[in-house]
């Protein structure tokens, strides 16, 4: 069977969230179109969404996904080895508020798919390590609708709609990025980095 309808499957049996179908057309659309040489992935799951990208990223490429699920992890680990990829993705296990502080190097590409009501911190923790040109997708960033709703959205949501508006109030009005919001799935934000000297 094919890998990845297996990781599907799986994802559906055992209630693991992973990329829809409209955001991960998206993102290889994008994979495709920047050909990006180091990704940063923020939330591996199982290894789905690291999987696709490196199934269509040159082959000289990397990507360093950040998971904190110990169980999650260890699936993920065994995916990405069957899939021969565990050279070309580095998992890294904690908690991507800590991890983010700690790498090195810059990425030409961002995929924001953990806490949704962590994005902008996620982010500002990277802004520094963006190429320039460099393309940051945040997944989620409508939450089911309500953060373009003028209803008030569900006491046990409010954080987190409170803080995607942040995030996107964030990316679409710093001059460094440009940034177009798509409607599709559950909301994708692609932002494009300009550069400090746009500040
Ligand atoms: C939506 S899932 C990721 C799905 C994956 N990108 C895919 O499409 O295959 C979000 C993941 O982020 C992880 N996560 C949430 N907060 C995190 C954090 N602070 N650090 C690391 N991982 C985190 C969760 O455990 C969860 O597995």
């Amino acid at each position: 069977m094919n890998l990845f309808k297996e990781i599907e499957d799986y994802a559906a049996e055992y209630n693991v969230p992973i990329i829809n179908k409209k955001s991960s057309n998206r993102l290889i659309e994008i994979v495709k179109q920047n050909k990006p040489k180091s990704i940063l992935e923020i939330g591996t799951a199982i290894g789905y969404s690291a999987l696709l990208m490196a199934h269509y990223m040159p082959l000289d490429s990397k990507i360093i996904t950040i998971e904190q699920d110990a169980a999650r992890i260890d699936i993920a680990y065994d995916y990405i080895a069957r899939a021969g990829k565990s050279e070309q993705i580095q998992l890294l296990d904690g908690d991507a508020s800590t991890i983010l502080l700690q790498l090195e190097g810059t990425f030409d590409m961002v995929f924001i798919d953990a806490a949704k009501a962590q994005y902008l911190d996620y982010l500002c923790k990277i802004i520094d390590k963006l190429a320039i040109g460099a393309v940051v997708i945040a997944d989620n960033v409508l939450f089911r609708g309500m953060v373009l709703s003028d209803d008030p959205p569900l006491r046990r949501y409010k954080t987190i709609v409170k803080r995607l508006k942040e995030y996107l109030q964030f990316v679409n009005t710093d001059p460094r990025f440009s940034t177009t919001l798509h409607f599709e799935g559950d909301g994708v934000a692609i932002s494009y980095y300009q550069g400090a000297n746009k500040k």
